[in-house]
């Protein structure tokens, strides 16, 4: 939590303004944060500073497994996080390659499940290295990454978390997380969460012991319709101590996260939590 708070205050004291002509709004920005999160001592990366909603960063990050390219998909997991990029962006609704309400396009999960090679067919990059894990190999290219610069325009936002890469020392299991943009006072809740789960989950279905995971973030931003929250609520209040994340032990292979795993499968223990705060959302 602490280094969540110290990112929130380097921006404050630090950051740059800089305009934004996506979303036609200003940013207070840094560049270069990394963070860590303790797998090993489930110490769960959850802010305490405001209520974090953790099921829907789960489910975010389930349906990006299940490879999912339709918000719709989303809701019915329970997370309502991709509603507005695939139906209320005004250059993604003209877009040709748009198949409709809820499309969100080759985006994310459906680059990591079904990357679509030019002389044809898919890449499976998670069951690659799910299978090499789970025979513990680590060939150094343990590798998932949704950056694929050649179909940005067939989807509806560019991946910002956008490569996850594992690293197996012995029989235990890290992963190194790399991220482009991030909104701190809502994505970064979500991106803390999802790292977190990304390492546990992975650790568990393969077979090993979980690390340390390695979130390393480029541009760190807070909007300008933020900024007023954050610096005189949020960081005003007291953190409370890291809840504990418990996963459900009958989850063991990458199948079941494909089929019967729920948000409820996940449970958090221990959380204590200011009031919620409400922070504007840039299209
Ligand atoms: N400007 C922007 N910031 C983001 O963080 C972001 C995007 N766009 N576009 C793609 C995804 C969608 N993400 C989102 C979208 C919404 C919330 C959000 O509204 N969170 C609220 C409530 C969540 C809930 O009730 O489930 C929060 O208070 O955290 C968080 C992350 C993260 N990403
Ligand atoms: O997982 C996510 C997804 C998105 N964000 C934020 C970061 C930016 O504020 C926007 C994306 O805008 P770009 O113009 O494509 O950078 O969404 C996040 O923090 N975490």
């Amino acid at each position: 939590m602490r280094q969540y708070l110290d990112l929130c205050q380097r921006i404050i004291d630090e950051g740059v303004w800089i305009n934004n002509e996506r979303t036609g709004k200003r940013c207070l920005t840094v560049v270069n944060a990394d963070l860590e999160y303790r797998v090993d001592r489930n110490e769960f990366p959850l802010v305490t500073t405001r209520k974090s909603f953790y099921k829907a960063a789960i489910a975010e990050f389930l349906g990006y497994i299940r490879g999912y390219d339709s918000a719709a998909d989303f809701r019915n997991i329970g997370c309502k996080t991709w509603d507005a990029n695939a139906n209320l962006n005004d250059a993604w609704l003209d877009n040709p390659h748009r198949k409709g309400e809820d499309d969100m396009g080759r985006v994310y999960g459906v680059q990591g499940r079904r990357w679509a090679k030019p002389d044809g067919g898919h890449i499976d990059q998670l069951r690659k290295i799910v299978d090499n894990l789970s025979k513990g190999i680590d060939d150094r290219g343990e590798i998932m990454s949704f950056y694929n610069p050649g179909e940005f325009h067939m989807g509806c936002l560019r991946p910002c978390m956008h490569t996850h890469n594992f690293s197996l020392l012995g029989d235990t299991l890290y992963l190194t997380s790399y991220q482009r943009s991030c909104d701190v006072p809502l994505g970064l809740n979500f991106n803390q969460v999802q790292v977190y789960f990304f390492l546990a989950i992975m650790a568990q279905i393969t077979g090993h012991k979980p690390g340390v995971a390695y979130h390393k973030i480029v541009n760190a931003h807070i909007y300008e319709d933020q900024l007023e929250l954050m610096r005189d609520v949020q960081l005003k209040r007291k953190p409370y101590p890291s809840p504990k994340l418990i996963i459900n032990p009958d989850i063991k292979s990458l199948e079941d996260l494909e089929t019967w795993v729920t948000v409820d499968d996940f449970q958090v223990e221990g959380y204590q939590y200011h009031d919620p705060i409400a922070y504007p959302f840039s299209v």
